[in-house]
């Protein structure tokens, strides 16, 4: 579901009380259409006319339009096509804080309750977080969209035992805190991402994301049924709590109010109630105070407490709220050094010493199997340790599939990682291949990138890597053998975009391993590359891709995210 659709707004809340909201909804304003406009009639009397002005859909691919494909599945198309023939799909049949009881139907991709309307309004969707499939729960409307309407969840009449089991729940926030939205890259804010899946047992959390993969593919690739393989078991994390290598928590500047009672800027050790220092309250702008982070890594949680003293004590001293940024960090320690071998087997990092860095400028240090990378504490690093190995593995072995039992002479020799960040897939996979040709946007990643391949001792001019637009690389790899090549995409959340499809397209090398925290924009991706490679096989030749093989990788325990791995085959 959207950030917009989920957070409602401050003024929904605040400007006027239910029944003004009430009359809004009924006005239909929240449901996009716009204010009736007052006209005078014969008689003298003031009525309403109603312009009907449609609000514009969703980006494909966005947030709001997968959840608008979750909405359409649950209604029917049918139904949905009639609802908008008669032009009735904006007319919500519910108010501003109106209250129902619904059974939940199924989960949303981005893991809210779906159930429809009570009787007589069946073919209006309600969404709600926290509730589960099969359970009767009591709800709360607070705006209005297409087809379907937003609620807070108030009451669970009857929970579904099969799937929900509260005392699994580890953490205090659970409900109120919306925290994981900010632990993300960037583009993970344009969507919610919380701690939502809790109370499911681990095998249903990766069940559900399985199934948010197989949905995205036949909602978003545009790929043929048939083509489309069957989605393997998700690979769990192996750590479901404390893996998150990276929170920041944030806190608002002292009200006006709070200064003027105050007087002067004590020093204090006592947190004033305003002062709240942690993430998100689910659906408000305010800030939940957070003591500690479950899913967070325990030097995090560790180094919380005192940061958390720190900022109490000076808070006088801040006119503004502050974002901070928290990354654990492996504790650089010179008798250990990076294994130069060909072999990346997985080693316990458990030996390791980890200390907390809170300077955006710092360099942090992870090490992954045997490699070691460092990273400014700014940028880009995936948030899962512990997961990193079991990910790189299977991308390796999908670049060598022991299936195909390739002769040597016929083995991938060549590798591209587009989107390379700080250079993880190249360096952990570069004893495996004579070249690698890395590329990414932010330059900062790229020095370090390069600076990796020294760390970890890759034979000189094994791996180079450049700044710049993914699309970029095609031209410097244009002399790379195309049977013998493989490319890796590990683009953000919108995907790629068009220019490097089309590149990629022409390219046309052996193996493509699409990595994405954001299935529905690589399904459309990967439909987009099938599509075009199979129009340019039928007039030029050249082979085209298939859709060898999906899987989920959970780098987001307890959470709804998934990330998937897609692999296309040129034959
Ligand atoms: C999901 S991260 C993957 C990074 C890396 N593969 C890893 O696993 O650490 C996506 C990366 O793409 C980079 N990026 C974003 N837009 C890009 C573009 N147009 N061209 C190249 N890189 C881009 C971001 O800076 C980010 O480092």
């Amino acid at each position: 579901m959207s950030a917009q659709a989920r957070h409602h707004s401050l003024s929904d809340m605040e400007d006027g009380g239910p029944a003004e909201k009430r009359s809004r909804v009924d006005n239909n304003q929240d449901s996009g259409m716009p204010a009736p406009t007052r006209v005078t009639s014969s008689t003298g009397q003031k009525k309403q006319t109603r312009k009907k002005k449609r609000k514009p859909l969703p980006d494909p691919c966005s947030p709001e339009d997968v959840l608008w494909n979750d909405v359409v599945s649950l209604l029917g198309s049918e139904s949905v096509d009639h609802k908008i023939a008669q032009g009735v799909e904006w007319d919500s049949p519910f108010g501003f804080r109106e209250e129902m009881e619904v059974e939940v139907s199924k989960l949303s991709s981005s893991g809210d309750a779906l159930a429809l309307g009570p009787v007589p309004h069946s073919s209006w969707v309600i969404i709600t977080p926290f509730a589960l499939p099969g359970e009767k729960i009591r709800v709360r409307v607070y705006r209005n969209s297409r087809l379907h309407s937003f609620a807070d969840l108030l009451d669970v009449i009857s929970t579904n035992p099969e799937l929900r089991d509260n005392d699994r729940i580890k953490c205090q926030y659970f409900g109120k805190c919306s925290g994981c939205q900010y632990q993300v890259c960037l583009f993970c804010l344009l969507t919610n991402w919380y701690s939502t899946r809790q109370m499911l047992s681990y095998e249903d959390q990766l069940d559900i994301k399985r199934d948010v993969v197989i949905k995205a593919y036949h909602n978003f690739s545009k790929i043929p049924k048939s083509e489309v393989p069957t989605v393997h078991p998700t690979i769990g994390s192996p750590l479901q709590y404390r893996y998150r290598t990276k929170i920041t928590p944030h806190f608002d500047a002292p009200p006006k109010r709070a200064r003027e009672a105050e007087g002067a800027n004590p020093i204090t050790t006592i947190k004033p109630d305003w002062l709240k220092i942690g993430f998100n309250e689910i659906g408000k702008r305010t800030v939940l105070d957070i003591e500690e982070c479950p899913i967070a890594t325990p030097v995090l949680n560790e180094a919380l407490g005192g940061i958390r003293s720190d900022i109490i004590r000076n808070i006088w001293s801040y006119k503004r709220g502050v974002s901070l940024l928290l990354r654990d960090s492996v504790e650089a320690n010179m008798t250990d050094t990076p294994d130069t071998s060909d072999n990346i087997d997985n080693l316990s990092i458990d030996m390791e010493k980890h200390v907390c860095i809170t300077d955006p400028k710092a360099i942090i240090r992870e090490k992954v199997g045997k490699k070691y990378f460092e990273f400014p504490g700014h940028s880009f690093f995936q948030n899962n340790n512990s997961i990193l190995i079991p990910l790189t593995d299977y991308v390796r072995d999908a670049i060598f599939p022991t299936s195909l039992e390739l002769p040597l002479d016929q083995r991938p020799t060549h590798l591209v990682d587009a989107y390379c960040g700080s250079g993880l897939f190249s360096i952990m996979l570069s004893p495996h291949f004579q070249t690698v040709a890395g590329i990414e946007l932010s330059a900062d990643s790229i020095k370090f990138a390069t600076h990796n391949t020294s760390l970890n001792k890759i034979p000189e001019g094994r791996c180079t890597f450049r700044a710049g637009d993914a699309a970029n690389i095609f031209s410097v790899v244009s002399e790379f053998p195309r049977d013998k090549t493989a490319l890796i995409i590990d683009p953000p959340r919108k995907g790629c975009d068009e220019n490097f499809i089309d590149q990629l397209v022409s390219f046309r090398c052996k193996t493509v391993v699409y990595v994405s925290c954001n299935v529905h924009t690589q399904a459309r991706d990967v439909g987009m590359i099938l599509d075009k490679v199979q129009k340019k096989d039928s007039t030029e030749g050249g082979g085209h891709y298939v859709l060898e093989s999906l899987r989920g990788f959970d780098l987001f325990p307890q959470t709804a995210h998934v990330e998937s791995v897609a692999v296309l085959r040129l034959r």
